[in-house]
């Protein structure tokens, strides 16, 4: 056969592939709407786990590995635009200064705090910092199992590490992310390790003086000049600025950064306002004060 014929026949797939991705991406949005009326979170990991393995047997001996491949992806992007679909329409500064109002002055401290095993001194540093004790510590082997973790309910927060590592610390802003978790108070411990402690409620307590924002852009010549141009002419400060590759495509890169000006400013209201209104999708990871020795 012509290479032009099966061309041709693989329009009419992608064709069919197009549709039926758009039909489902739709149900997605379905589920995320009746998922924010009932409180639940956009990541359903048990689903997806049993959909991989269903998707694994349904398909030949010889594709099975690239469907799963495919639905991993697939799965990825539908939460990517639940998450779209949930904030879409949400008034952004009222749902941040709401949580303001009803963070108490101190966190609790008799709450389960899941943290990474191999840290542990400098966990324990971090969370008698953050909670004045280290008492209520569950340790897990991995960042994946914090979050579940902290996702499931049976931790309320959790304190990792952000620093050193800058593969380590990428991937915490992609989970934060990804599980809708936000970064409430942050130090440096001994050693000059970051630790951030983080929690699926959004808590913003009395201080903070700092927002932690990630966004996607096609990675173009100015892409990261176009980005910070808008926080600079509102006279903003950008700190701890960080980018990298988009895990799921070469061609985008992401970019997370703070934004230094204190929560009770007009200059953060005019910073979400510029956020909230911008073309780029940004994601908001939390407002937090960083905690020194004093
Ligand atoms: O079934 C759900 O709960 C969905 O939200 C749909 C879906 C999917 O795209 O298949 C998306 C996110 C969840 O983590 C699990 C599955």
């Amino acid at each position: 056969m012509d290479i032009k014929d099966i061309r041709k026949k693989i329009d009419g797939v992608d064709a069919e592939i197009v549709r039926l991705f758009q039909e489902r991406m739709k149900l997605s949005g379905e589920i995320a709407a009746y998922k924010k009326d009932n409180e639940l979170p956009i990541k359903d990991e048990a689903r997806e786990t049993a959909k991989l393995e269903e998707i694994a047997k349904m398909a030949d001996e010889d594709m099975a590995t690239y469907c799963r491949m495919l639905y991993n992806n697939i799965m990825e992007m539908s939460r990517d635009y639940q998450r779209r679909v949930i904030q879409r329409g949400v008034n952004m500064l009222g749902v941040l200064e709401e949580a303001y109002e009803k963070t108490p002055a101190m966190p609790p401290d008799n709450e389960s705090i899941a943290c990474h095993g191999e840290q542990e001194p400098y966990c324990r540093q971090a969370c008698v910092k953050f909670f004045g004790n280290d008492d209520h510590i569950q340790y897990f082997d991995d960042l994946e199992d914090i979050f579940a973790a902290v996702e499931s309910g049976q931790c309320k927060y959790a304190v990792i590490t952000i620093g050193r590592h800058i593969d380590v610390s990428n991937r915490v802003y992609e989970m934060l992310a990804e599980n809708n978790c936000y970064i409430v108070r942050s130090t440096v411990t001994a050693g000059g390790m970051r630790f951030v402690c983080i929690s699926r409620e959004l808590e913003i307590y009395r201080g903070a003086d700092r927002t932690c924002l990630m966004l996607r852009v096609p990675d173009v010549p100015g892409a990261l000049y176009g980005v910070l141009d808008k926080f600079y002419a509102l006279g903003l400060n950008v700190s701890k600025m960080k980018s990298w590759t988009a895990p799921d495509d070469e061609e985008d890169l992401m970019f997370c950064f703070d934004v230094e000006t204190p929560f009770d400013s007009d200059s953060f209201r005019n910073m979400i306002s510029q956020v909230s209104h911008a073309e780029q999708e940004y994601v908001y990871l939390g407002s937090y004060m960083e905690m020194t020795n004093e």
